[in-house]
């Protein structure tokens, strides 16, 4: 049978990647992606972006909207403080396999939960499900038009707390102009753009970082 493009970017990680090596592994499915087959992950232009907002904010709790292939979440859990948690969800349960090999390979299993569903139906249970009470930052990469909802039911379950930072990728291209446009309009909270390119191209494209300022006051008159 044929094989599907995640399973050949696996593939590409087990031949060229050396296993407890999550900087290797990142490396393989970049070479794979750029040289082969083109692939939606973050990519390494965007992606030192990534590694530089995860070292600022050093989060403890991490959630992840769209797993793939687990290229990000292996950027991001390789960098995360000893008992700091990266909860990630894919809906779709081939990514889902194939992700969680991916992320065994970089020997990152005990810093990862990956969850099988949809964001809506997670986001509310994670408090009681994973005894969540905040999440420090968010990667937002499933699809763009979930990003405002999922943002809106993140606020609504209190999943953020003041300083909670949110980094969506994929702004520009395929962009997520709902989601744009209310995040840079709402008091509550404080966005900036980080301009890059799509990955493994020369198109323009960005990640939004947004930090969550909490219920500011004007809301209570
Ligand atoms: C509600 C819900 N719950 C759980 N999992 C969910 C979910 N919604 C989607 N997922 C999962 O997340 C990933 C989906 C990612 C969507 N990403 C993109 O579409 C994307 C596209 C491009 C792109 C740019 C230019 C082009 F010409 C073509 C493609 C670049 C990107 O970086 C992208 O991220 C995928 O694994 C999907 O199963
Ligand atoms: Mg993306």
């Amino acid at each position: 049978t044929q094989s599907t493009r995640p399973q050949r970017i696996l593939t590409a990680v087990q031949k060229n990647a050396t296993r407890g090596d999550p900087r290797s592994v990142v490396k393989a499915i970049d070479h794979f992606c750029r040289n082969k087959e083109w692939a939606m992950n973050v990519g390494d232009e965007k992606g030192c972006i990534l590694d530089s907002v995860v070292s600022e904010v050093n989060p403890a709790t991490v959630l992840e909207l769209g797993t793939y292939c687990g290229y990000s979440t292996v950027r991001i859990a390789s960098l995360l403080p000893p008992n700091a948690k990266l909860i990630t969800l894919e809906f779709n349960p081939d990514f889902a396999a194939i992700a969680r090999q991916v992320i065994a390979w970089a020997g990152l299993e005990d810093k990862v939960q990956l969850v099988e569903g949809a964001s809506g139906d997670w986001i509310p249970k994670m408090k009681e499900q994973f005894g969540v009470k905040t999440f420090d930052l968010v990667f937002l990469d499933h699809w763009k038009n979930s990003y405002l909802p999922d943002t809106k039911l993140m606020e609504e379950c209190g999943l953020l707390r003041k300083g909670s930072v949110l980094l969506a990728d994929n702004v520009i291209c395929p962009g997520a102009p709902e989601y744009l446009e209310f995040i840079r309009s709402s008091p509550r909270y404080k966005s900036q753009y980080f301009k890059s390119h799509l990955e493994y191209t020369k198109v323009e494209d960005g990640l939004e970082k947004s930090v969550f300022l909490g219920l500011v006051n004007e809301e209570w008159t």
